[in-house]
């Protein structure tokens, strides 16, 4: 796993977003053959959202040929609804690009037959030959997605319940009132997000520093999802300097090291 630490959110988010478009270009992606993106909703990667963007604007990407894959959504929201994962991505990422409607995927959170709802998005995934970079963000308590502690790490996508702490940290987004968080997410599982090719995971913040050190340093465990990313072949952490306050000196030292260039 790498582990790129630097200075603070801005460096962060532009890292990221100059990974994703390296990808994208160096794989020349055409109509017959897309680059298959999974996305994640947050306040974390609204920054790499907003660096993306720019770099569109200023023609150094085009996501014409890019099939994206939302990570969740919550249960019985609008899909007009502010809070949305829906609105988040056009209002932050998709009204600003020119990634073809047809190529989007988000999970339809107000589905009346969510195991079909979740099955076909799992088939529309294995249709377009996979994910090529999944990139996400993590929850205080180590979720990945809304993979919440103790999911499966080879689980797939489905109707999971959000736990009391999520839907408390998530009620800054719902007027503060954790009773009009939605009680359920479809989400992709722990398993969908580690067949993708790469990995990405974005973490920042001190509110995040045992999040990180659980990723980092922690066992493989189902109660803190994200460690599932020491398991895979391409997986990449970027976090920000405050993230860090909860790792072992070494620890830090050393992946400044191997990263210095
Ligand atoms: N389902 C989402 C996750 O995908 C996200 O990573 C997490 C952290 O959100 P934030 O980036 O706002 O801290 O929030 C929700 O739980």
């Amino acid at each position: 796993m790498r582990v790129i630490i630097k200075a603070d959110y801005d460096e962060l988010s532009q890292w990221a977003a100059e990974h994703v478009i390296e990808c994208i270009n160096k794989t020349k992606p055409s109509k017959e053959k897309p680059f298959v993106l999974g996305l994640p909703t947050g306040s974390t990667p609204m920054g790499m959202y907003q660096a993306l963007v720019k770099a569109f604007k200023a023609g150094r990407v085009s996501f014409k040929n890019v099939v994206t894959f939302n990570m969740d959504e919550y249960v019985g929201l609008p899909v007009e609804h502010p809070e949305s994962y829906h609105s988040f991505m056009y209002r932050n990422l998709f009204d600003h690009i020119d990634c073809p409607k047809e190529n989007i995927h988000i999970l339809n959170g107000n589905a009346t037959d969510w195991e079909t709802e979740c099955r076909q998005y799992e088939e529309a995934i294995k249709a377009v030959g996979g994910i090529d970079l999944f990139i996400g963000g993590v929850g205080v308590d180590g979720h990945l997605a809304f993979n919440e502690p103790g999911s499966s790490l080879t689980s797939r996508t489905r109707r999971m319940p959000l736990t009391t702490d999520t839907r408390v940290v998530n009620s800054r987004f719902f007027d503060n009132n954790v009773n009009n968080v939605p009680k359920y997410a479809l989400t992709v599982g722990v398993g969908t997000v580690m067949d993708a090719r790469e990995v990405m995971v974005l973490i920042n913040g001190h509110g995040k520093a045992i999040a990180l050190k659980d990723a980092v340093e922690g066992p493989v465990t189902h109660m803190r999802t994200v460690s599932a990313l020491q398991m895979h072949e391409n997986g990449i952490i970027v976090c920000d300097e405050a993230a860090t306050d909860e790792l072992k000196v070494g620890t830090y030292r050393y992946f400044k090291d191997i990263e210095r260039n």
